[in-house]
């Protein structure tokens, strides 16, 4: 397994984990708080997170170990995080293309990948918000914990440990890139279900049908018929 740090607060683990790449010696080297006060998303969002009820956590994996293009990386651990919260859960979760794990609806952990170099050393860096005990959210918010779509109260510490066991076992051994896509389908929110969609400020239904090898999300539209779109192209609404 991988080393895994703690910090009692910490501003971005994302920021900070480059701190313990100078003492790791594992192709895995992980940094996590409970009290994240400078939490970033993806393009240039904030990531706000309430004091000691959910989880920050970063996974810097020294990028020789992984040849997958930046986007099958994206959704191999999509797949995993999914993995690991469906097995603790026991509920159907799912994921929102590109990478936002979705239970009963609700967003309950934001993924931002990044990549860095260190000591002439490529890394992904991969950090995941996890809202475990969180337990009100903005009515008009996606957003949602474990505690409120399970009604569960998870340990933090056994939740990061097992999280980051399971991480790292299943980074080291990666399927292929075919493989992962279709482990990424079978999983993906509201495949085969009738959607509203916003492209270029218009409102369409369609269908989503499949992610495919190029990083596209194919979707059968009522209006233009089947056609792919890239991150941001269009918008789920839901
Ligand atoms: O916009 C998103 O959905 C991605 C959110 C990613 C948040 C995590 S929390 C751990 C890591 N540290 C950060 O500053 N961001 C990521």
């Amino acid at each position: 397994m991988g080393q895994l740090f703690y910090l009692k607060e910490c501003s971005s683990t994302n920021d900070e984990i480059s701190k313990f790449l100078l003492y790791g010696n594992s192709d895995f080297t992980a940094l996590h708080t409970f009290n994240q006060t400078k939490g970033r998303g993806q393009y240039g969002n904030t990531w706000a997170s309430t004091a000691g009820k959910n989880v920050a956590y970063t996974l810097a994996v020294k990028a020789q170990s992984s040849l997958l293009p930046d986007f099958i990386f994206n959704y191999y651990t999509a797949v995993v995080i999914r993995d690991f919260l469906a097995n603790l859960t026991d509920n159907d979760v799912k994921i929102k293309w590109p990478n936002d794990i979705i239970l009963r609806n609700k967003k309950i952990v934001g993924i931002l990948i990044e990549k860095k170099k260190f000591n002439q050393d490529n890394y992904f860096i991969i950090g995941a918000g996890f809202n475990v005990l969180q337990d009100h959210f903005d009515e008009i918010s996606h957003a949602g914990s474990l505690l409120t779509q399970t009604g569960q109260v998870y340990d933090l510490d056994d939740f990061v440990l097992n999280l980051h066991e399971y991480l790292c076992e299943k980074l080291k051994n990666i399927p292929s890139e075919k493989e992962i896509i279709n482990q990424f389908n079978g999983n993906l929110f509201r495949k085969d279900e009738i959607s509203v969609f916003e492209i270029e400020k218009e409102r369409q239904n369609g269908i989503i049908r499949n992610a495919d090898e190029k990083g596209e999300l194919w979707i059968e539209l009522e209006r233009d018929g089947l056609k792919p779109f890239y991150h941001k192209e269009i918008k789920l609404l839901y």
